[in-house]
């Protein structure tokens, strides 16, 4: 995996962590993470990148550069020192990498030395917030596009290396491949491709382009159709070498369509496939799709097998992020709170634990119960700032989310494979009603708080009125 040292971090972590280190070098921190908003107006969100960040904080140091480039912006000698030995002992609770997790309830945990847990914040939330909006944008196409294969194409259009970790939470949102070599050599994803337009153009000949290309991939060969014209050139070509392959015992895995109105060149290209005797060869559609468009052209019964996607998959468009926040809740074992004129914002103080509420049919009720951790049960749910509304809970199985992944800053969960994190996404997608996952107007998944819990949140709301 790519490199991380210490140094990935915001400058005002270490300005505080040296207030740290002079005046409470042995204080014990509690932050949460969690986000706001579901992205994508969505019902839902796949958390994504709890792997990466076991990883990143196992082995986190600064290394000489760091330090030398840290002495130049008026860190002190005995800091500077401290950050040499610097390693990340913390522990850590989360909920499961794969999993579908909703706004405002705790999705990871972090206890541990002050300074610690103060510089890890910009990583951790910089590959979560990352990774999880894309998974979850990865889902949503994958939701239009049923049992058809997608390919992730977007390496060129992404954010510079965040194509890295968009081609590993694309398969955790259920994506079949990927086009970037890197990321699936190093995540174990199943590399795929097709031909760009540049390698036709470098021929005076499209039919020569693509009995050059058929000899060398005898077994999974996609010629592009479209370069000059999908219907009159392209298609009767690839044709042509089809079945010139069949005399040589090869077949035409397929034809990419890249431009045009899709739905009417797929059916066009289907029936003239079909009546050549190539039923098998499948057909690959790509060009700014995203999964409006996909569900749309499924709508169209576009006689599509594949879709390429790029841009829309790997930027996460039209979200530019997850507002996924690290808050502080606790400080030597004292709740804290963030105040804030939106209620909403209002941060749970306290280390707490989640419950998932599962119904007498084994899915997802519609509403997760945040508690103190000390807690044991939870029989009552209250609405967060309604007091009028309150939910008993005897009657659901409560599932506990967050689990110890990380002790003393060793990982104490196995390692998981992209493949398996994916297969969990999808089962608990699965567990997850349709009304949550629609694209228009999903429902909305509840949050109630324990009484405990509640009445800890307002004790503090009301000490730090003015
Ligand atoms: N049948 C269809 N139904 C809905 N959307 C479609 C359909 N066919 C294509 N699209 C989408 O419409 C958009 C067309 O974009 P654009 O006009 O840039 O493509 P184009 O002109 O065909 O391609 P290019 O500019 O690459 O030659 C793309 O996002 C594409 O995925
Ligand atoms: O549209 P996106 O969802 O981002 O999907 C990836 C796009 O990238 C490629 O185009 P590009 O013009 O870069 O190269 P090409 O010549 O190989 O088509 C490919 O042909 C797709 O159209
Ligand atoms: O393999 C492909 O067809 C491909 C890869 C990257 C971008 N566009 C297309």
């Amino acid at each position: 995996m790519l490199d991380f040292s210490a140094s990935y971090t915001d400058l005002y972590q270490l300005t505080m962590a040296q207030v740290y280190f002079k005046t409470k070098p042995k204080s014990v921190a509690v932050f949460d993470y969690y986000f706001r908003n579901n992205p994508f107006n969505g019902g839902y969100t796949i958390f994504a990148g709890l792997e990466n960040i076991l990883h990143i904080l196992e082995n986190l140091r600064f290394t000489k550069e760091d330090i030398s480039f840290l002495k130049m912006h008026d860190f002190e000698a005995d800091f500077l020192e401290y950050l040499t030995d610097f390693k990340f002992n913390g522990s850590i609770f989360s909920v499961k990498e794969g999993d579908v997790v909703f706004p405002n309830r705790p999705i990871l945990q972090v206890t541990g030395n002050i300074m610690e847990v103060q510089i890890i914040e910009t990583v951790l939330l910089n590959i979560l917030n990352f990774q999880t909006l894309i998974a979850t944008k990865a889902s949503r196409i994958r939701h239009s596009a049923g049992a058809r294969i997608l390919i992730d194409m977007g390496l060129r259009r992404a954010h510079a290396t965040g194509g890295y970790f968009a081609t590993r939470a694309a398969a955790i949102g259920g994506f079949s491949s990927s086009s970037n070599v890197i990321a699936a050599r190093d995540f174990d994803i199943a590399a795929s491709g097709t031909m760009a337009h540049s390698f036709i153009q470098s021929y005076t000949n499209e039919l020569q382009a693509f009995r050059d290309f058929a000899k060398t991939r005898p077994k999974n060969c996609v010629l592009l159709v479209d370069t000059y014209n999908t219907l009159k050139s392209g298609l009767p070509n690839a044709i042509t070498v089809a079945k010139e392959m069949e005399k040589r015992g090869d077949k035409l895995l397929g034809v990419r369509l890249d431009s045009g109105d899709l739905a009417y060149l797929a059916k066009a290209t289907r029936k003239l496939l079909d009546a050549e005797g190539l039923a098998y060869v499948k057909i690959v559609a790509s060009n700014q799709l995203n999964e409006y468009v996909i569900k749309s052209l499924n709508e169209q019964n576009a006689p599509i097998d594949i879709f390429g996607v790029g841009t829309n998959l790997v930027t996460g468009k039209p979200d530019a992020a997850l507002d996924g926040v690290y808050k502080l809740s606790e400080y030597n074992g004292k709740a804290r709170i963030k105040l804030s004129e939106n209620i909403i914002k209002i941060s749970l103080p306290s280390k707490k634990q989640v419950y998932r509420m599962i119904d007498d049919h084994g899915m997802f009720y519609g509403a997760d119960v945040v508690g103190l951790a000390s807690e044991e049960t939870i029989s009552q749910m209250l609405h967060p700032f309604d007091s009028n509304k309150s939910l008993d809970l005897q009657n659901f199985t409560h599932e506990v989310l967050l689990k110890e992944v990380m002790t003393n800053g060793n990982r104490t969960i196995e390692k998981q494979t992209v493949a398996e994190i994916a297969k969990y996404a999808q089962t608990r997608l699965s567990l997850l009603p349709e009304e949550y996952k629609r694209f228009q107007n999903p429902h909305i998944y509840k949050i109630g708080l324990s009484e405990k819990l509640k009445n800890t949140r307002d004790r503090l709301v009301t000490e730090h009125k003015f």
